[in-house]
């Protein structure tokens, strides 16, 4: 089995998706916030990429969520911090996301067989998923503003761990999968102040958002798998 890790966005559009399975990273925050979502109960969450489609697909009874700037977007229900998607504000409903660069990294992988978003917070639940498809995998690290996101590498490292966990005793990784996987070894006892000392991190530090680079950072909290399944996420685990 092949691993390919891809380090941002942009390089996305140019990779080889053809009968693998994708899995996209954006530890802070989309992916984290996806996971949240789905573990308070959400029914599905549904990714877009501009904030004009996110209310174009608004039905009633949907929820609204997102970011642009790291801040929640005038007239959406919530934002992207995963705290926000408890079991009061989404259960039983569709959530629909729009961020800078989680989203669009998710809809950029649908070439895939199939694509799975995954954070520190299900990274075990969607690996040992993965294992089990026996596929060939891309993982994509959404990045921030086309550029390779720190957050993102440390987590597809720990992916990379958790899959050979998983039996996979044929798992080849390609050179920036390696460096992922090293990079995990190296941090894997301080993720949290690795999210902290991001560029990402800092940003949302500025803005008072510490609680999320915490959130963010917890291993397994989650054991769901959101995968796309006709036009959204859901968890089959
Ligand atoms: O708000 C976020 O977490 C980021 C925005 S930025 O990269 O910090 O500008 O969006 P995401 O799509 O979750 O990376
Ligand atoms: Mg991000």
């Amino acid at each position: 089995m092949q691993v390919q890790v891809i380090s941002n966005v942009n390089e996305a559009c140019s990779a080889k998706f053809c009968h693998k399975t994708a899995i996209v990273i954006d530890a802070l925050r989309a992916t984290s916030t996806i996971a949240t979502a789905l573990a308070a109960g959400a029914s599905s969450v549904k990714p877009v990429e501009t904030v004009m489609e996110a209310r174009e697909y608004y039905t009633e009874g949907d929820v609204l969520g997102g970011e642009r700037f790291c801040r929640r977007i005038t007239g959406f229900q919530l934002g992207n911090s995963p705290d926000e998607y408890v079991p009061q504000t989404v259960a039983g409903r569709r959530v629909i996301l729009t961020t800078t660069n989680g989203t669009r990294a998710i809809l950029k992988s649908l070439r895939a067989q199939e694509v799975i978003a995954a954070a520190f917070l299900n990274g075990g639940a969607c690996a040992a998923y993965a294992a089990r498809q026996r596929r060939d995998i891309v993982m994509i690290c959404a990045g921030s503003h086309n550029e390779f996101a720190i957050e993102d590498g440390l987590c597809a490292g720990f992916l990379l761990h958790s899959l050979l966990e998983h039996c996979i005793s044929d798992l080849k990784m390609d050179d920036f999968g390696a460096a992922m996987y090293s990079l995990y070894n190296d941090r894997k006892d301080a993720i949290c102040s690795t999210l902290f000392d991001s560029t990402t991190g800092r940003r949302l530090l500025k803005l008072g958002q510490s609680q999320d680079i915490e959130a963010c950072s917890r291993r397994n909290l989650y054991h769901n798998v959101p995968i796309w399944r006709s036009g959204q996420l859901i968890d089959i685990s």
